[in-house]
């Protein structure tokens, strides 16, 4: 058996195609999706992921603006643009880029943002609504995983999930995700003691460890499904994932590259979200004219 490509690169694609659609019928309204990207720092690997955001969202008939900032920038200073960017009309999505300088409390810059405007999803009221399955932001990375799972047709009822990382945005939200279609869900970590007698139970390998190439054949039961959330760099500097994706090739049935697997789907389910915001936004504004 050779394990099959999931191709996050081509779904992204199909993915984009739609919101560029949407785009499109909020033009015929006078509405262009604006989406606020914040970085502080010189971090070269968020540089170029908020560089794609913004490409991308040109792309699709979409407005971006980029605030840049030094990493010596204050938190109260950060608190003072996000305050501005929340009672901006034009703008339908705040995001900031993470990781943060550490002399700025992240918990507290995701806060202030205001939920409406929360294309991340990481704001303490989207987790509350996405844990009790109601209408919230999706975090782009665990929805973009959804995302393939289902274009793949792959069933999670009654399925063994198995999540390696606990982060606030990827790990602890991929599981609860799973949990909502049915998968009975395992969260391991780096404390976890003998990680491989759970991956080998996986019937869904979720991999967000954050070390090249760590999970090979012998994590990996016969026939499971391997998603790679890792995005790191082998000894010669090359991209790579968390997974060998070479060495489990015979075992799995499924399986993400990395680059081309989930990282592309993060991109979209952003600008998907960002459209959602600003639909949402001309839904309020009809509402409050019947109202009148
Ligand atoms: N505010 C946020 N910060 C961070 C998030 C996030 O969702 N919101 N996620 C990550 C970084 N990230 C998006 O911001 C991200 C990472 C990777 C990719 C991607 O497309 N990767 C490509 C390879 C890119 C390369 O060549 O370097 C791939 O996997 O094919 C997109 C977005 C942390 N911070």
């Amino acid at each position: 058996m050779t394990a099959k490509l999931i191709d996050g690169k081509a779904v992204s694609q199909k993915i984009k195609i739609q919101v560029k659609e949407r785009v499109e019928k909020l033009a015929q309204q006078e509405i262009i999706p604006g989406l606020a990207v914040v970085l502080v720092g010189e971090n070269s690997a968020s540089l170029t992921y908020v560089k794609n955001k913004k490409k991308t969202c040109e792309a699709l008939g979409m407005r971006s603006d980029l605030h840049q900032y030094p990493d010596t920038l204050t938190e109260q200073e950060l608190l003072s643009k996000i305050e501005e960017l929340n009672t901006d009309p034009e703008i339908h999505g705040i995001l900031v880029q993470l990781p943060l300088p550490k002399q700025i409390d992240e918990f507290k810059v995701i806060s202030a943002i205001s939920p409406d405007k929360d294309v991340d999803g990481f704001h303490p009221i989207s987790v509350g609504n996405m844990m009790i399955g109601k209408e919230a932001f999706l975090p782009c990375t665990p929805h973009g995983i959804m995302e393939l799972l289902s274009n793949y047709e792959i069933d999670l009822a009654g399925k063994h999930a198995v999540v390696i990382g606990r982060s606030n945005i990827v790990g602890k939200p991929i599981g609860q995700l799973l949990l909502q279609k049915d998968a009975t869900v395992t969260y391991c970590h780096s404390k976890t003691n003998d990680l491989a007698s759970f991956t080998k139970q996986a019937d869904i390998l979720i991999a967000a460890i954050g070390r090249a190439k760590f999970i090979d054949h012998t994590y990996v039961k016969s026939g499971a499904v391997i998603i790679d959330v890792g995005m790191n760099r082998d000894e010669n500097g090359k991209l790579c994932g968390d997974v060998d994706f070479q060495d489990v090739q015979e075992t799995a049935s499924f399986v993400t590259p990395v680059p081309g697997g989930v990282g592309p789907m993060t991109i979209a389910m952003l600008m998907g979200n960002t459209v959602q915001s600003a639909e949402k936004d001309l839904q309020r504004q009809n509402n409050s004219k019947y109202v009148k």
